[in-house]
């Protein structure tokens, strides 16, 4: 027997932890190489996997080793390159996940291509537990009755012979016959058997399929196939073409007119859409034209996702014109610009303050990266937040800008990466998970906003889209530019220890002033008799700004009515009952009614008092819809947009809502964070915070850095262009330093105060914190988890490596019905605790996830 070639293929089977790569064949005249998908069976199934690697075939053949062949290859090019597979191989290392999880992050959806969408009962079951059900629906014998046709290349490997040595229905578990029954002989999905069994199904699931007794149907092939396009193409020059046009003006008017319309649309120059000219290319003009040789037909591939940025590009009109820059903005271009030459990883933190211009800095620090052919990658917090940024670039950039958007199709995302993958598309600006966009020679990372929270992804792998852009960065010797109007401490950290350059935007463009900033006391408003949800600087500044015809925002950071419903009498709050939180009263037109912001649970408005049976119930803690209802019922001649996450959750509402206000069709933007981001609005002359407390009021470390972010922000949105900006902050503290430092635009005495606190405690940025989370239904099981983490990890870890706290209930103790249970670890080195971490961490999933609970391991917890 010849060698033959082993690959290393991660395979795409969640059920199992398996973090490791299996070897596979491959067959002579396969080409399977590192970074293409191929296909495999896997025990009972047939699943996708990834090629990471190859093995020496072994010196000596034995015969034990009997390894599976590769099937199929699923792709005509690597999708991973070698940089993505190794930034993956590095994700399993900084964020203890399976390799598996790191490539599903890094991938779009649509790359999934198998898709194990049914469950079927295998013959074995049928025949042994199933006799009943089988007289009902009597006939064939073949699996899945097909699910919409497309072809499904799975069999349900029909066994008969039994070896499992279970013989009656009684043997079996109550809830696997049930699970049986369930599907008799029609395939269900998922989703299907969760709806009628519940989610338990799930765990009955995997035995029943170890037993033989179901199987999974699969349907094998792209989620989203590719798009190809008829298009014309032409030899002739446009002279040449010209003259054809003419000849054909008596003879032929359908192709004089057709050559004419293809004319225009550049024929000439690059091959023109069938489509696009709204003709079937069976259409008689064209196939004349295609025989007399002036045209020919190809087909291409067309990319969904640039039909969406050419709307985008017109719409936005002149936004992305290049301006200017203003001496602040060249000093601070020069530093990234320099940093681009080294060939090494540089961080540099760009502080501007708001409306200093930092977006036109981005961009031509982009502009300079493509000049040397590079890439760029452009991470905004959230894209859907921020609509004006997008189109400011897709303006600019044309077509070679791809957006990472969760309002595309998944073939228009799929499309867009593939367009990045090919080197068409060289600037990438999206969330989070852009920062995997599989650019080409990376030339600069911008991570705009850097001190948001969302570039912290809050599951399995918990990753930092900031740590994972250094590490790009690293790999391509080049520039991450962290902007912000408040950098994070951590940004600071860098600064401060060497490890990043500092360069500042101090002044608004146009030296427009910062806006003048009071702080009204609410006591006070209470003494002096205002009982009102405005205090009386709120109110005249709302209403001047309304007589000048200017336009104002109103910021509070809670959704709803009322943050909770409380009993005069015996002071019972509503709890949500599967979770240990209040409900949220809201109000609408059809009534009012709780609901609960967790697990969405919802419910009535009691009359009376659930404990004691007095009519006493009251809302507490304003909301936006509050807010919303006494602005309407003191001035109801002002048109108010009210922006939080119960009026945007319809695609496209957010925006829709922003292009209102922007084109003057309200006077009040009223909303949550949503409203504080980014925006720029230029006719914006007065911002109203309802109260600075909620935020404060958080029970966390870094509550105090979140609001003076917050503030900061939302401050920043008036008088960003020639109105003069005036605003007012509501607050119970008005002597809170985070409330101070951002009336009075003093980034320093936050920043120092901040340092001097977390440096006192431990606290991130000056020690890193990871955080152990374990859930389950039963009290019990959940809190021994943590326990036993604390155990194994204090075995390992000496006092001096880390800081390991009690395990202890998390913030919120019960959710949907399980039970939270936590452990907070510090440390100073990750490399010292590692692996104490991944080791105490494999012991205790392993056993949760047999008791059917979970538990996760939040790396780096403490980045805000
Ligand atoms: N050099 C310039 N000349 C004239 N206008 C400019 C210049 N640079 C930026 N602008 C304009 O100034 C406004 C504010 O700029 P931009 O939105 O980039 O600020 P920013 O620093 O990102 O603000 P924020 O952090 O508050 O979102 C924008 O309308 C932008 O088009
Ligand atoms: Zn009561
Ligand atoms: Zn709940």
């Amino acid at each position: 027997m010849k060698p033959t070639l082993i690959a290393k293929v991660v395979v795409d089977v969640r059920t199992k932890a398996l973090n490791r790569p299996f070897d596979y064949v491959v067959p002579e005249g396969v080409k399977a190489d590192t970074g293409y998908r191929v296909l495999v069976s896997f025990g009972r199934q047939l699943t996708q996997g990834y090629v990471v690697g190859f093995e020496a075939p072994p010196q000596t053949e034995r015969e034990d080793r009997k390894l599976k062949p590769i099937l199929s290859v699923l792709d005509d090019q690597p999708i991973l390159s070698a940089e993505l597979l190794a930034m993956c191989n590095w994700l399993t290392d900084r964020y203890v996940c399976t390799m598996l999880e790191a490539i599903q992050s890094v991938l779009p959806g649509a790359f999934r291509t198998v898709t194990r969408d049914k469950y079927v009962c295998t013959q074995k079951a049928l025949h042994q537990w199933l006799r009943d059900e089988r007289e009902a629906t009597a006939g064939d014998s073949d699996e899945g009755d097909g699910d919409g046709g497309d072809g499904d290349g799975g069999d349900s490997d029909a066994e008969v012979n039994d070896n499992t040595g279970l013989h009656d229905a009684n043997a079996l578990p109550a809830a696997i016959l049930q699970l049986l029954r369930t599907l008799g002989r029609k395939p269900l999905s998922a989703e299907q058997l969760i709806a009628r069994l519940g989610p338990e199904v799930m765990l009955q699931l995997p035995q029943a399929i170890s037993l033989g007794l179901v199987t999974e149907v699969f349907t094998q092939r792209d989620k989203v196939n590719d798009r190809f396009e008829a298009f014309l193409t032409t030899d002739l020059s446009s002279e040449q073409l010209a003259a054809e046009v003419l000849r054909r003006e008596r003879r032929a008017p359908k192709q004089y007119r057709l050559l004419q319309r293809l004319l225009q649309s550049g024929l000439a120059e690059r091959p023109v859409s069938v489509s696009a000219l709204g003709v079937r290319p069976s259409d008689a003009a064209v196939q004349a034209l295609i025989h007399s040789g002036v045209l020919g037909m190809t087909q291409e591939q067309v990319f969904r996702d640039e039909a969406w940025l050419s709307q985008l590009a017109l719409a936005s009109g002149g936004k992305g014109a290049k301006r200017e820059l203003t001496d602040w903005q060249k000093r601070a271009l020069g530093v990234i610009t320099r940093s681009l030459d080294t060939k090494q990883k540089q961080v540099v933190v760009l502080h501007g303050v708001t409306g200093s211009g930092k977006t036109e800095v981005y961009m031509q620090a982009i502009d300079a990266c493509l000049t040397v052919g590079r890439s760029a990658i452009v991470l905004v917090p959230e894209i859907s937040l921020t609509p004006q940024m997008v189109e400011r670039f897709t303006s600019r950039f044309g077509q070679t800008v791809a957006v990472m958007h969760s309002a595309l199709s998944a073939g228009e995302r799929k499309d867009g990466w593939v367009r990045v993958l090919q080197g068409l598309a060289r600037v990438v600006i999206g969330a989070r998970s852009a920062v995997f966009a599989p650019v080409v020679n990376l030339g600069l990372v911008v991570v705009d906003e850097e001190h948001e929270p969302s570039y912290k992804q809050e599951e399995t792998p918990f990753y930092d889209a900031r740590e994972v852009a250094e590490w790009r960065a690293n790999y391509h010797g080049t520039v991450v530019v962290y902007g912000s109007a408040t950098p994070s401490l951590e940004a600071m950290a860098k600064v401060e220890s060497g490890r990043a350059l500092l360069t500042t935007l101090p002044e608004r463009i146009n030296q427009s002033p910062m806006p003048a900033v009071e702080v009204v006391d609410m006591r006070e408003e209470l003494k002096s008799g205002n009982r009102s949800l405005f205090s009386r600087a709120l109110q005249s500044g709302l209403e001047s700004c309304m007589e000048a015809g200017h336009q104002a925002i109103v910021f509070l950071n809670r959704r709803g009515y009322s943050a909770f419903v409380l009993c005069r009498n015996c002071g019972e709050r509503i709890q949500c009952p599967n979770c240990d939180i209040s409900l949220t009263l809201h109000r609408g037109q059809s009534g009012d009614w709780l609901s609960c912001h967790y697990c969405q649970y919802r419910a009535d408005v009691p009359d009376t008092c659930p404990a004691c049976g007095e009519q006493a119930m009251r809302p507490f803690g304003i909301g936006t819809e509050q807010v919303e209802e006494h602005l309407h019922r003191n001035w109801p001649h002002w048109r108010i947009l009210r922006m939080d996450v119960d009026t945007t959750r319809r695609k496209g509402s957010h925006h829709e809502l922003i292009h209102r206000f922007e084109r003057g069709d309200a006077d009040i933007l009223l909303g949550t964070q949503m409203v504080a981001k980014g925006l720029d609005f230029p006719n914006v002359a007065f911002v109203g915070v309802i109260s600075a407390d909620t935020m404060l009021a958080v029970p966390d470390y870094r509550a105090n850095e979140r609001t003076f972010n917050l503030l900061t922000q939302v401050l920043g949105r008036a008088g960003r262009a020639e109105t003069t900006g005036l605003t007012v902050i509501q607050t119970y503290r008005p002597d809170h330093y985070a409330v101070l430092a951002a009336a009075h635009h003093d980034y320093g005495s936050f920043y120092r105060r901040e340092k001097e606190l977390r440096e006192a405690f431990d606290y991130p940025p000056y020690q890193e914190l990871s955080l152990f989370l374990a859930t389950h239904a039963q009290v019990n099981i959940a809190k021994g988890a943590a326990a036993r983490f604390e155990r194994e990890l204090k075995r390992r870890l000496s006092p001096a490596d880390a800081t390991v706290l009690s395990a202890s209930p998390s913030g919120i103790g019960r959710l949907e019905n399980r039970f939270r249970y936590q452990v907070v670890v510090k440390y100073s080195q990750w490399e010292t605790v590692k692996s104490s971490l991944q080791e105490a961490y494999a012991i205790v999933s392993d056993k949760m996830v047999r008791l059917g609970g979970t538990c996760v391991l939040d790396v780096n917890a403490g980045r805000m």
